[in-house]
Protein backbone atom coordinates (compact mmCIF):
# COMPACT_ATOMS: atom_id res chain seq x y z
CA UNK A 1 0.00 0.00 0.00
CA UNK A 2 2.62 2.70 1.03
CA UNK A 3 5.04 1.57 -1.85
CA UNK A 4 2.06 1.86 -4.70
CA UNK A 5 1.44 5.19 -2.66
CA UNK A 6 5.41 6.47 -2.99
CA UNK A 7 5.09 4.87 -6.85
CA UNK A 8 1.93 7.25 -7.12
CA UNK A 9 3.91 10.30 -5.26
CA UNK A 10 6.86 9.73 -7.87
CA UNK A 11 4.97 9.35 -11.02
CA UNK A 12 3.05 12.51 -10.12
CA UNK A 13 5.36 14.98 -8.62
CA UNK A 14 6.51 17.80 -10.78
CA UNK A 15 9.83 19.17 -10.16
CA UNK A 16 11.75 22.35 -11.56
CA UNK A 17 15.27 21.42 -10.27
CA UNK A 18 15.71 25.32 -11.83
CA UNK A 19 13.62 27.24 -9.99
CA UNK A 20 13.93 24.50 -6.59
CA UNK A 21 10.07 23.83 -7.03
CA UNK A 22 7.81 20.61 -6.61
CA UNK A 23 4.13 20.27 -7.02
CA UNK A 24 3.11 17.18 -5.29
CA UNK A 25 -0.76 16.45 -6.74
CA UNK A 26 -0.51 12.65 -5.12
CA UNK A 27 -3.13 13.19 -2.80
CA UNK A 28 -5.82 14.16 -5.13
CA UNK A 29 -7.95 11.33 -5.92
CA UNK A 30 -8.35 11.50 -9.45
CA UNK A 31 -10.69 9.25 -11.00
CA UNK A 32 -9.60 6.43 -13.52
CA UNK A 33 -8.75 7.53 -16.59
CA UNK A 34 -9.28 11.35 -15.68
CA UNK A 35 -6.01 12.47 -17.16
CA UNK A 36 -6.81 11.08 -20.56
CA UNK A 37 -10.46 12.62 -20.24
CA UNK A 38 -8.85 15.61 -20.15
CA UNK A 39 -6.24 15.98 -22.43
CA UNK A 40 -7.71 17.92 -25.08
CA UNK A 41 -9.28 20.07 -23.10
CA UNK A 42 -6.12 21.14 -21.41
CA UNK A 43 -4.55 21.14 -24.37
CA UNK A 44 -6.83 23.41 -25.78
CA UNK A 45 -6.38 25.86 -22.76
CA UNK A 46 -2.34 25.75 -23.33
CA UNK A 47 -3.34 26.50 -27.25
CA UNK A 48 -5.58 29.42 -25.81
CA UNK A 49 -2.68 30.88 -23.31
CA UNK A 50 -0.26 30.52 -25.90
CA UNK A 51 -2.35 33.13 -28.11
CA UNK A 52 -2.79 35.62 -24.76
CA UNK A 53 0.79 35.31 -24.44
CA UNK A 54 0.70 36.13 -28.48
CA UNK A 55 -1.26 39.07 -28.18
CA UNK A 56 -4.78 37.64 -28.63
CA UNK A 57 -7.64 39.60 -27.27
CA UNK A 58 -8.93 37.61 -24.32
CA UNK A 59 -11.12 39.84 -22.64
CA UNK A 60 -14.22 39.44 -25.05
CA UNK A 61 -16.41 41.62 -22.98
CA UNK A 62 -14.03 44.60 -22.70
CA UNK A 63 -11.91 43.70 -26.13
CA UNK A 64 -8.53 44.09 -24.25
CA UNK A 65 -5.54 42.61 -24.23
CA UNK A 66 -4.40 40.37 -21.10
CA UNK A 67 -0.24 40.75 -20.81
CA UNK A 68 1.11 40.86 -17.47
CA UNK A 69 3.41 37.67 -18.93
CA UNK A 70 5.02 40.28 -20.58
CA UNK A 71 5.45 42.44 -17.81
CA UNK A 72 8.44 40.16 -16.60
CA UNK A 73 9.69 39.44 -20.72
CA UNK A 74 8.70 42.53 -22.28
CA UNK A 75 10.47 40.81 -25.67
CA UNK A 76 7.19 38.60 -25.76
CA UNK A 77 5.14 41.51 -26.08
CA UNK A 78 3.07 41.69 -29.63
CA UNK A 79 3.81 45.46 -30.18
CA UNK A 80 6.77 47.22 -29.68
CA UNK A 81 5.20 49.98 -28.08
CA UNK A 82 4.08 47.96 -25.36
CA UNK A 83 7.67 46.34 -25.08
CA UNK A 84 9.05 49.86 -24.51
CA UNK A 85 6.81 51.04 -21.68
CA UNK A 86 7.43 47.72 -20.03
CA UNK A 87 10.93 48.46 -19.97
CA UNK A 88 11.26 52.29 -19.60
CA UNK A 89 8.81 52.22 -16.95
CA UNK A 90 10.91 49.36 -14.72
CA UNK A 91 13.84 51.81 -15.29
CA UNK A 92 11.78 54.53 -14.00
CA UNK A 93 10.85 52.88 -10.88
CA UNK A 94 14.09 51.55 -10.11
CA UNK A 95 15.59 55.09 -10.74
CA UNK A 96 12.67 56.78 -8.89
CA UNK A 97 13.64 54.14 -5.47
CA UNK A 98 17.45 54.84 -6.03
CA UNK A 99 16.77 58.73 -6.11
CA UNK A 100 14.31 58.45 -2.94
CA UNK A 101 16.82 56.30 -0.88
CA UNK A 102 20.11 58.78 -2.25
CA UNK A 103 17.40 61.73 -0.77
CA UNK A 104 18.29 62.74 -4.12
CA UNK A 105 14.18 63.16 -3.92
CA UNK A 106 13.49 64.59 -0.55
CA UNK A 107 10.38 65.62 1.81
CA UNK A 108 9.20 69.19 1.40
CA UNK A 109 10.74 70.10 5.43
CA UNK A 110 12.41 66.47 6.55
CA UNK A 111 15.92 65.61 5.00
CA UNK A 112 14.66 62.25 3.54
CA UNK A 113 11.96 59.87 3.57
CA UNK A 114 11.95 57.14 5.70
CA UNK A 115 8.73 55.20 5.72
CA UNK A 116 5.38 55.02 2.41
CA UNK A 117 1.85 54.02 2.77
CA UNK A 118 0.65 52.35 -0.35
CA UNK A 119 -2.96 53.49 -0.78
CA UNK A 120 -5.06 50.90 -2.73
CA UNK A 121 -7.27 48.44 -2.17
CA UNK A 122 -7.77 44.74 -4.16
CA UNK A 123 -5.15 44.02 -6.40
CA UNK A 124 -3.87 47.54 -5.65
CA UNK A 125 -3.08 46.66 -2.22
CA UNK A 126 -2.58 42.73 -1.59
CA UNK A 127 0.35 42.31 -3.71
CA UNK A 128 2.54 45.35 -2.45
CA UNK A 129 1.27 43.48 1.04
CA UNK A 130 2.19 40.01 0.25
CA UNK A 131 5.45 41.42 -0.85
CA UNK A 132 6.17 43.43 2.01
CA UNK A 133 5.36 40.97 4.53
CA UNK A 134 7.13 37.94 2.86
CA UNK A 135 10.63 39.47 1.72
CA UNK A 136 11.14 42.45 4.85
CA UNK A 137 13.94 42.66 6.83
CA UNK A 138 15.40 44.85 9.16
CA UNK A 139 17.42 45.90 5.95
CA UNK A 140 14.67 47.40 4.00
CA UNK A 141 15.02 51.24 3.51
CA UNK A 142 11.52 52.34 4.32
CA UNK A 143 9.14 51.44 6.36
CA UNK A 144 5.98 50.42 4.57
CA UNK A 145 2.62 50.99 5.63
CA UNK A 146 -0.99 50.20 3.92
CA UNK A 147 -4.38 52.44 3.70
CA UNK A 148 -6.65 49.34 2.13
CA UNK A 149 -9.90 50.25 3.43
CA UNK A 150 -11.71 53.07 3.72
CA UNK A 151 -12.23 52.90 7.29
CA UNK A 152 -11.17 55.78 9.49
CA UNK A 153 -10.01 53.96 12.62
CA UNK A 154 -7.75 52.21 9.91
CA UNK A 155 -6.41 55.39 8.78
CA UNK A 156 -6.12 56.55 12.26
CA UNK A 157 -4.20 53.28 13.31
CA UNK A 158 -1.86 54.05 10.84
CA UNK A 159 -0.82 57.56 11.22
CA UNK A 160 -0.44 56.62 14.95
CA UNK A 161 2.20 53.79 14.40
CA UNK A 162 3.67 56.68 11.70
CA UNK A 163 3.87 59.03 14.28
CA UNK A 164 6.02 61.97 13.94
CA UNK A 165 7.60 60.54 10.92
CA UNK A 166 4.23 61.80 8.39
CA UNK A 167 6.48 64.46 7.01
CA UNK A 168 9.21 61.62 6.05
CA UNK A 169 6.89 59.32 4.56
CA UNK A 170 5.95 59.14 0.94
CA UNK A 171 2.32 58.31 -0.18
CA UNK A 172 2.11 55.85 -3.13
CA UNK A 173 -1.42 56.05 -4.60
CA UNK A 174 -2.30 53.25 -6.48
CA UNK A 175 -5.51 52.54 -8.90
CA UNK A 176 -5.99 51.49 -12.42
CA UNK A 177 -9.16 52.84 -12.88
CA UNK A 178 -7.87 55.79 -10.15
CA UNK A 179 -11.52 56.26 -9.67
CA UNK A 180 -11.90 53.70 -6.49
CA UNK A 181 -13.43 55.39 -3.55
CA UNK A 182 -11.83 53.72 -0.83
CA UNK A 183 -8.45 54.87 -2.37
CA UNK A 184 -9.09 58.04 -3.36
CA UNK A 185 -10.55 58.77 0.69
CA UNK A 186 -7.11 57.19 1.69
CA UNK A 187 -5.76 59.54 -0.16
CA UNK A 188 -7.66 62.51 0.80
CA UNK A 189 -7.41 61.19 4.89
CA UNK A 190 -3.44 61.67 3.99
CA UNK A 191 -4.12 64.83 2.47
CA UNK A 192 -5.49 66.15 5.80
CA UNK A 193 -3.09 64.92 7.86
CA UNK A 194 0.03 66.55 6.01
CA UNK A 195 -2.53 69.61 5.95
CA UNK A 196 -2.29 69.87 10.03
CA UNK A 197 1.42 69.86 9.38
CA UNK A 198 1.37 72.71 7.29
CA UNK A 199 2.35 70.06 4.45
CA UNK A 200 0.94 69.19 1.22
CA UNK A 201 0.31 66.03 -0.35
CA UNK A 202 1.96 66.89 -3.82
CA UNK A 203 5.22 66.88 -2.70
CA UNK A 204 4.98 63.98 -0.77
CA UNK A 205 3.26 61.63 -3.28
CA UNK A 206 3.34 59.56 -6.40
CA UNK A 207 0.39 57.73 -8.42
CA UNK A 208 0.18 54.53 -9.72
CA UNK A 209 -2.58 54.92 -12.38
CA UNK A 210 -4.44 54.59 -15.81
CA UNK A 211 -3.33 57.25 -18.06
CA UNK A 212 -6.28 60.08 -18.31
CA UNK A 213 -7.60 58.96 -15.02
CA UNK A 214 -9.29 60.78 -12.13
CA UNK A 215 -6.00 59.95 -9.99
CA UNK A 216 -3.98 61.18 -12.62
CA UNK A 217 -5.37 64.15 -13.47
CA UNK A 218 -5.34 65.11 -9.84
CA UNK A 219 -2.08 63.97 -9.45
CA UNK A 220 -1.33 65.86 -11.96
CA UNK A 221 -2.94 69.24 -10.89
CA UNK A 222 -1.62 68.81 -7.07
CA UNK A 223 2.28 68.37 -8.53
CA UNK A 224 2.69 64.92 -7.17
CA UNK A 225 6.35 63.82 -7.19
CA UNK A 226 5.89 61.55 -10.57
CA UNK A 227 3.10 59.32 -11.91
CA UNK A 228 3.74 56.07 -13.12
CA UNK A 229 1.31 54.46 -15.48
CA UNK A 230 -0.76 51.18 -15.12
CA UNK A 231 -2.14 49.63 -18.40
CA UNK A 232 -5.01 48.74 -19.44
CA UNK A 233 -3.99 45.45 -20.47
CA UNK A 234 -2.75 44.77 -17.04
CA UNK A 235 -5.34 43.18 -14.41
CA UNK A 236 -5.83 44.29 -11.33
CA UNK A 237 -5.18 40.97 -9.84
CA UNK A 238 -2.62 40.04 -11.97
CA UNK A 239 -0.47 43.29 -11.23
CA UNK A 240 2.09 42.97 -8.50
CA UNK A 241 4.75 42.52 -11.21
CA UNK A 242 3.82 46.02 -12.72
CA UNK A 243 4.55 49.23 -11.51
CA UNK A 244 1.45 48.68 -8.76
CA UNK A 245 3.66 45.77 -6.91
CA UNK A 246 7.05 47.04 -8.31
CA UNK A 247 7.58 50.59 -6.67
CA UNK A 248 6.02 50.05 -3.32
CA UNK A 249 8.79 46.77 -3.46
CA UNK A 250 11.60 48.86 -5.11
CA UNK A 251 11.04 51.76 -2.77
CA UNK A 252 11.15 49.23 0.49
CA UNK A 253 14.62 48.03 -0.54
CA UNK A 254 13.67 44.63 -1.73
CA UNK A 255 15.28 42.94 -5.30
CA UNK A 256 12.42 43.40 -7.74
CA UNK A 257 14.80 42.17 -10.53
CA UNK A 258 14.70 38.99 -8.69
CA UNK A 259 10.68 39.12 -8.29
CA UNK A 260 10.58 39.54 -12.52
CA UNK A 261 13.42 36.72 -12.74
CA UNK A 262 11.59 34.18 -10.78
CA UNK A 263 8.25 34.91 -12.74
CA UNK A 264 9.65 34.50 -15.81
CA UNK A 265 11.52 31.21 -14.76
CA UNK A 266 8.34 29.90 -13.79
CA UNK A 267 6.93 31.34 -16.72
CA UNK A 268 9.08 29.40 -19.04
CA UNK A 269 8.39 26.16 -17.12
CA UNK A 270 4.45 26.64 -17.37
CA UNK A 271 4.96 26.88 -20.92
CA UNK A 272 5.32 22.93 -21.46
CA UNK A 273 2.95 22.03 -23.86
CA UNK A 274 2.90 18.43 -21.68
CA UNK A 275 0.24 18.75 -20.10
CA UNK A 276 1.67 16.89 -17.13
CA UNK A 277 5.28 18.44 -16.87
CA UNK A 278 3.08 21.65 -16.79
CA UNK A 279 2.73 22.73 -13.19
CA UNK A 280 0.00 25.16 -13.70
CA UNK A 281 -1.71 22.75 -16.04
CA UNK A 282 -1.09 20.14 -13.08
CA UNK A 283 -2.43 22.30 -10.65
CA UNK A 284 -5.37 23.53 -12.96
CA UNK A 285 -6.40 20.03 -13.73
CA UNK A 286 -5.97 18.83 -9.81
CA UNK A 287 -8.56 21.78 -9.10
CA UNK A 288 -10.36 20.35 -11.58
CA UNK A 289 -10.87 16.71 -10.27
CA UNK A 290 -11.48 18.21 -6.51
CA UNK A 291 -14.15 20.93 -7.49
CA UNK A 292 -15.59 18.59 -10.37
CA UNK A 293 -15.00 21.77 -11.97
CA UNK A 294 -18.11 23.20 -10.47
CA UNK A 295 -16.84 24.97 -7.27
CA UNK A 296 -18.03 21.94 -5.05
CA UNK A 297 -14.93 22.19 -2.50
CA UNK A 298 -13.58 24.95 -1.07
CA UNK A 299 -9.34 25.45 -1.76
CA UNK A 300 -7.69 25.95 1.71
CA UNK A 301 -4.13 27.48 1.70
CA UNK A 302 -1.81 26.75 4.91
CA UNK A 303 1.54 28.22 3.74
CA UNK A 304 3.85 26.39 6.72
CA UNK A 305 5.73 29.96 7.07
CA UNK A 306 4.91 32.98 8.39
CA UNK A 307 5.98 35.24 6.06
CA UNK A 308 3.63 33.77 3.28
CA UNK A 309 0.54 34.72 5.80
CA UNK A 310 -1.10 36.88 3.28
CA UNK A 311 -0.83 34.51 0.41
CA UNK A 312 -4.34 32.89 0.98
CA UNK A 313 -5.60 36.69 1.12
CA UNK A 314 -3.93 37.16 -2.58
CA UNK A 315 -5.03 33.97 -3.50
CA UNK A 316 -8.61 34.96 -2.87
CA UNK A 317 -8.91 37.61 -4.81
CA UNK A 318 -7.35 36.06 -7.78
CA UNK A 319 -8.69 33.06 -7.68
CA UNK A 320 -12.46 34.18 -6.75
CA UNK A 321 -12.56 37.43 -8.87
CA UNK A 322 -11.22 35.81 -12.06
CA UNK A 323 -13.27 32.49 -11.52
CA UNK A 324 -16.36 33.26 -9.86
CA UNK A 325 -19.08 33.86 -12.61
CA UNK A 326 -22.54 33.70 -12.70
CA UNK A 327 -22.35 33.00 -16.79
CA UNK A 328 -20.40 30.98 -19.02
CA UNK A 329 -18.25 32.04 -22.10
CA UNK A 330 -21.30 31.08 -23.99
CA UNK A 331 -23.81 32.85 -21.61
CA UNK A 332 -24.52 29.69 -20.00
CA UNK A 333 -25.40 30.48 -16.20
CA UNK A 334 -23.06 28.39 -14.18
CA UNK A 335 -22.43 30.36 -11.24
CA UNK A 336 -18.75 29.30 -11.19
CA UNK A 337 -16.16 29.65 -8.81
CA UNK A 338 -13.84 28.64 -5.85
CA UNK A 339 -13.55 29.48 -2.38
CA UNK A 340 -10.41 30.41 -1.11
CA UNK A 341 -9.50 30.76 2.71
CA UNK A 342 -6.71 29.56 4.89
CA UNK A 343 -3.80 31.84 6.96
CA UNK A 344 -0.76 29.57 7.63
CA UNK A 345 0.37 26.27 9.81
CA UNK A 346 1.16 25.68 12.05
CA UNK A 347 -0.85 28.03 13.59
CA UNK A 348 -4.31 27.06 11.86
CA UNK A 349 -3.60 23.74 13.15
CA UNK A 350 -4.98 24.92 15.97
CA UNK A 351 -8.06 26.90 15.31
CA UNK A 352 -9.62 25.39 12.02
CA UNK A 353 -7.61 21.62 11.15
CA UNK A 354 -10.00 20.30 13.52
CA UNK A 355 -12.83 20.53 11.71
CA UNK A 356 -10.76 19.63 7.93
CA UNK A 357 -10.04 16.40 9.68
CA UNK A 358 -13.37 15.64 11.54
CA UNK A 359 -16.15 18.02 9.81
CA UNK A 360 -17.69 18.39 6.67
CA UNK A 361 -15.30 17.11 3.30
CA UNK A 362 -15.97 20.53 1.17
CA UNK A 363 -12.59 21.35 0.80
CA UNK A 364 -9.11 20.36 -0.40
CA UNK A 365 -6.03 21.62 0.88
CA UNK A 366 -2.82 23.44 -0.48
CA UNK A 367 0.13 22.87 1.96
CA UNK A 368 3.24 25.31 0.75
CA UNK A 369 6.27 24.02 2.44
CA UNK A 370 9.47 26.21 2.38
CA UNK A 371 12.63 24.04 3.08
CA UNK A 372 14.72 26.10 4.18
CA UNK A 373 14.26 27.34 7.57
CA UNK A 374 15.60 30.74 7.91
CA UNK A 375 18.03 32.73 6.70
CA UNK A 376 21.51 31.58 6.07
CA UNK A 377 23.94 31.92 9.69
CA UNK A 378 20.72 32.26 11.95
CA UNK A 379 21.17 29.90 14.65
CA UNK A 380 19.25 26.31 14.42
CA UNK A 381 18.62 26.29 18.11
CA UNK A 382 17.84 22.96 19.55
CA UNK A 383 14.23 22.84 20.99
CA UNK A 384 15.14 19.35 22.15
CA UNK A 385 18.34 16.99 21.94
CA UNK A 386 18.84 17.01 18.00
CA UNK A 387 15.32 18.80 17.25
CA UNK A 388 14.67 21.93 16.18
CA UNK A 389 11.74 24.30 15.61
CA UNK A 390 12.00 24.24 12.46
CA UNK A 391 12.09 20.41 12.14
CA UNK A 392 8.73 20.61 14.17
CA UNK A 393 7.18 23.28 11.71
CA UNK A 394 8.09 20.40 9.29
CA UNK A 395 6.52 17.72 11.13
CA UNK A 396 3.51 19.52 11.53
CA UNK A 397 3.32 20.02 8.18
CA UNK A 398 3.60 16.03 7.07
CA UNK A 399 1.78 15.42 10.09
CA UNK A 400 -1.47 17.39 9.22
CA UNK A 401 -1.46 16.25 5.47
CA UNK A 402 -1.45 12.62 6.43
CA UNK A 403 -4.20 13.27 9.18
CA UNK A 404 -5.95 14.36 6.03
CA UNK A 405 -5.12 11.82 3.63
CA UNK A 406 -6.14 9.09 6.66
CA UNK A 407 -9.54 10.82 6.35
CA UNK A 408 -10.15 10.79 2.64
CA UNK A 409 -9.30 14.70 2.88
CA UNK A 410 -7.58 15.73 -0.26
CA UNK A 411 -4.03 17.99 -0.87
CA UNK A 412 -2.00 19.17 -2.88
CA UNK A 413 1.66 20.54 -1.73
CA UNK A 414 3.83 23.28 -3.40
CA UNK A 415 7.11 22.96 -1.90
CA UNK A 416 9.85 25.59 -2.63
CA UNK A 417 13.46 25.73 -1.98
CA UNK A 418 13.34 28.76 0.32
CA UNK A 419 11.92 32.28 0.71
CA UNK A 420 12.84 34.73 -1.08
CA UNK A 421 12.02 37.53 -4.27
CA UNK A 422 12.42 34.79 -6.81
CA UNK A 423 10.61 32.16 -5.03
CA UNK A 424 7.94 34.70 -4.28
CA UNK A 425 7.49 35.85 -7.89
CA UNK A 426 7.08 32.07 -8.74
CA UNK A 427 4.54 31.69 -7.09
CA UNK A 428 2.42 34.80 -8.12
CA UNK A 429 3.65 33.17 -11.84
CA UNK A 430 2.42 29.95 -11.00
CA UNK A 431 -1.08 30.80 -10.04
CA UNK A 432 -1.96 33.18 -11.91
CA UNK A 433 -1.11 30.73 -15.13
CA UNK A 434 -3.03 27.86 -13.17
CA UNK A 435 -5.87 30.33 -12.95
CA UNK A 436 -6.03 30.96 -16.54
CA UNK A 437 -5.94 27.45 -17.63
CA UNK A 438 -8.63 26.56 -15.29
CA UNK A 439 -10.76 29.44 -16.26
CA UNK A 440 -10.50 28.11 -19.87
CA UNK A 441 -11.03 24.51 -18.49
CA UNK A 442 -14.37 25.45 -17.21
CA UNK A 443 -15.56 27.84 -19.90
CA UNK A 444 -15.46 31.21 -18.10
CA UNK A 445 -13.81 34.31 -18.62
CA UNK A 446 -10.85 34.69 -15.92
CA UNK A 447 -10.06 38.80 -16.99
CA UNK A 448 -13.78 40.64 -16.04
CA UNK A 449 -15.22 41.05 -12.39
CA UNK A 450 -18.64 42.42 -13.89
CA UNK A 451 -20.04 41.33 -10.27
CA UNK A 452 -18.19 43.83 -8.09
CA UNK A 453 -20.10 46.77 -9.81
CA UNK A 454 -23.34 45.89 -7.92
CA UNK A 455 -22.27 46.75 -4.82
CA UNK A 456 -20.37 50.16 -5.38
CA UNK A 457 -23.25 51.34 -7.21
CA UNK A 458 -25.54 50.56 -4.13
CA UNK A 459 -23.05 52.52 -2.20
CA UNK A 460 -23.40 55.22 -3.61
CA UNK A 461 -26.94 55.13 -3.35
CA UNK A 462 -26.48 55.19 0.29
CA UNK A 463 -24.59 57.91 -0.01
CA UNK A 464 -26.59 59.96 -1.60
CA UNK A 465 -30.03 58.79 0.41
CA UNK A 466 -27.77 59.73 3.77
CA UNK A 467 -27.53 63.14 1.74
CA UNK A 468 -31.19 63.73 1.36
CA UNK A 469 -31.67 62.35 5.42
CA UNK A 470 -29.65 65.49 6.28
CA UNK A 471 -32.04 67.36 4.24
CA UNK A 472 -35.47 66.51 5.93
CA UNK A 473 -33.53 66.52 9.02
CA UNK A 474 -32.59 70.46 8.55
CA UNK A 475 -35.26 71.57 6.78
CA UNK A 476 -37.48 71.43 9.77
CA UNK A 477 -34.47 72.06 12.40
CA UNK A 478 -35.51 71.00 15.97
CA UNK A 479 -38.36 68.64 14.59
CA UNK A 480 -37.99 65.08 16.29
CA UNK A 481 -39.34 62.67 13.24
CA UNK A 482 -40.06 59.16 12.76
CA UNK A 483 -37.61 56.88 10.97
CA UNK A 484 -40.53 56.81 7.97
CA UNK A 485 -41.65 60.44 8.60
CA UNK A 486 -37.47 60.81 7.50
CA UNK A 487 -37.76 58.25 4.82
CA UNK A 488 -40.89 59.82 3.43
CA UNK A 489 -39.54 63.38 3.56
CA UNK A 490 -36.10 61.77 2.21
CA UNK A 491 -38.54 60.28 -1.06
CA UNK A 492 -37.58 57.32 0.23
CA UNK A 493 -40.38 54.46 0.22
CA UNK A 494 -38.29 52.18 2.30
CA UNK A 495 -37.71 53.35 5.91
CA UNK A 496 -35.03 50.25 6.48
CA UNK A 497 -31.64 51.81 4.78
CA UNK A 498 -32.71 55.29 6.52
CA UNK A 499 -33.07 53.51 9.87
CA UNK A 500 -29.49 52.02 9.35
CA UNK A 501 -28.36 55.92 8.60
CA UNK A 502 -29.52 56.85 10.96
CA UNK A 503 -28.71 54.10 13.78
CA UNK A 504 -25.21 54.66 12.84
CA UNK A 505 -25.32 58.62 12.86
CA UNK A 506 -26.38 58.59 16.12
CA UNK A 507 -23.29 56.37 17.21
CA UNK A 508 -21.07 59.35 16.40
CA UNK A 509 -22.43 61.89 17.91
CA UNK A 510 -20.24 64.63 16.10
CA UNK A 511 -22.01 64.40 13.04
CA UNK A 512 -25.05 65.70 15.04
CA UNK A 513 -28.18 63.32 14.73
CA UNK A 514 -29.78 62.97 18.28
CA UNK A 515 -31.89 60.01 18.81
CA UNK A 516 -34.78 60.53 21.59
CA UNK A 517 -36.37 57.46 22.98
CA UNK A 518 -40.37 57.15 24.14
CA UNK A 519 -40.29 56.46 27.91
CA UNK A 520 -40.07 54.03 29.11
CA UNK A 521 -37.24 52.84 27.26
CA UNK A 522 -38.06 48.53 26.61
CA UNK A 523 -37.37 46.17 23.48
CA UNK A 524 -38.86 47.54 20.27
CA UNK A 525 -39.16 50.60 21.15
CA UNK A 526 -36.34 51.49 18.86
CA UNK A 527 -38.59 51.67 16.30
CA UNK A 528 -40.57 54.77 17.86
CA UNK A 529 -37.98 57.01 18.39
CA UNK A 530 -37.52 60.39 16.85
CA UNK A 531 -34.31 61.61 15.47
CA UNK A 532 -33.21 65.60 15.15
CA UNK A 533 -30.31 67.47 13.99
CA UNK A 534 -28.78 69.64 16.71
CA UNK A 535 -25.87 72.04 16.53
CA UNK A 536 -22.50 70.50 16.92
O1 LIG B 1 -6.98 49.61 -8.94
P1 LIG B 1 -8.38 50.06 -8.82
O2 LIG B 1 -8.97 50.51 -10.11
O3 LIG B 1 -8.53 51.11 -7.75
O4 LIG B 1 -9.27 48.82 -8.40
C1 LIG B 1 -9.05 48.13 -7.21
C2 LIG B 1 -9.76 46.81 -7.24
O5 LIG B 1 -11.12 46.98 -7.46
C3 LIG B 1 -11.63 45.97 -8.32
O6 LIG B 1 -11.92 46.56 -9.54
C4 LIG B 1 -12.85 45.31 -7.81
O7 LIG B 1 -13.57 46.11 -6.95
C5 LIG B 1 -10.50 44.99 -8.42
O8 LIG B 1 -10.58 44.21 -9.55
C6 LIG B 1 -9.33 45.87 -8.34
O9 LIG B 1 -8.15 45.19 -8.05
Amino acid sequence: MSLDRFDRFRDLLVHAPALGFWLDVSRIRFADGFFAQMDARIRDALRRMTELEAGATANPDEGRLVGHYWLRAPALAPKPEIRADVERTLERVLAFAADVHAAHIRPERSPRFRRLVVVGIGGSALGPQLAAAALGSPADRMIPHFFDNTDPDGFDRVLDAIGDDLGATLAVIVSKSGGTKETRNGMLALDAAYRRLGLTLGAHAVAVTGEGSELDKYAAANGFLARFPMWDWVGGRTSELSAVGLLPAALQGLDVRAMLAGAAAMDEVTRAPEPRQNPAAVLALAWYSATGGAGKKDMVVLPYKDRLELFSRYLQQLVMESLGKQHDLDGKEVFQGIAVYGNKGSTDQHAYVQQLRDGVDNFFTTFIEVLRDHAPGRRHEEVEPGVTAGDYLSGFLQGTRQALTDRGRESITVTIEEMGPRALGALIALYERAVGLYAWLVNVNAYHQPGVEAGKKAAQAVITLQGRVFQALSAQPGRAMTVQEIAKAAGESDPEPVFWILRRLVANPERGVVRDLPEPSEDGAIFDATYRLVKV
